[in-house]
């Protein structure tokens, strides 16, 4: 298989979503490739081509049957089984993601969150109790490869290396700083100030050209 792009990946995501939700209609049983495109804000050509990367899907002239559509991709993406995930840094955003009901509706779910102060550990964050991240081992017989950084930027690399120690092969990282880690390491920032100043740019952008303009 050719590699795929991230953002490929990101709206096979919106198309898996978008096809769990039309299943539950009845009346509805396919779909074309430019109203799936409509309705996740992509065009037909991009639906197609993003699939393309897996197999052949749909019938020409018909479309895409909802349901098998809906299934091959939740096996693309690996979403027929379910994925638990650890999270270190029990704070403002780690308990957000841990009350963030989405997940769980697509089997990602977090099952353990480690914190090392002494003023969260022992604390309920919706299901989970916080625990000492000085007992991260133990999570190493529960198989866990995912794992969620919310500490602050300069605790970000000791805790990632740790976590690789304790078996971690996939890191979303929302500490806004690079990580050195092993190659085989995935490894996805989440930067959200960026995202926002992205936002900032363009209107800035647009203001500076009125005003020369004027
Ligand atoms: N809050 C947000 O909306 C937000 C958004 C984007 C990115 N971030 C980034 O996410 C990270 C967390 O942000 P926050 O607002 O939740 O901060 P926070 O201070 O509320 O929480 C950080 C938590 O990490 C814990 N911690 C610190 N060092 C640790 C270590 N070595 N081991 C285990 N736990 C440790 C702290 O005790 C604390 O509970 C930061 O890097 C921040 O820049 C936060």
């Amino acid at each position: 298989m050719k590699s795929v792009p991230q953002p490929t990946i990101h709206r096979l995501v919106a198309y898996y979503r978008h096809l769990k939700r039309l299943a539950g209609n009845n009346d509805q049983t396919v779909i074309c490739s430019k109203k799936l495109g409509h309705d996740v804000g992509t065009s037909s050509a991009q639906v197609r081509k993003d699939l393309s990367y897996f197999g052949e899907f749909g019938c020409k002239g018909v479309g895409y049957d909802i349901q098998g559509l809906k299934k091959s991709l939740e096996v693309i993406l690996g979403l027929n089984r379910s994925w638990p995930v650890v999270l270190l840094g029990a704070g403002n955003l780690g308990r957000a993601l841990i009350n963030y009901q989405e997940f769980k509706k697509m089997r990602l779910e977090i099952v353990e969150v480690f914190d090392y102060d002494l003023d969260k550990i022992g604390n309920n964050v919706g299901n989970l109790v916080v625990k000492n991240v000085k007992n991260l081992d133990s999570i190493i017989s529960r198989g866990i490869q995912i794992g969620i950084l919310a500490v602050p930027v300069e605790e970000a690399q000791g805790v990632a290396e740790r976590l690789v120690k304790v078996g971690i092969k996939a890191i979303w990282n929302f500490a806004p700083t690079p990580l050195n880690l092993p190659p085989d390491v995935i490894i996805y920032h989440e930067d959200l100030s960026s995202s926002l100043v992205g936002l900032v740019f363009y209107i800035n952008q647009l203001e500076t050209k009125v005003i020369k303009n004027l």
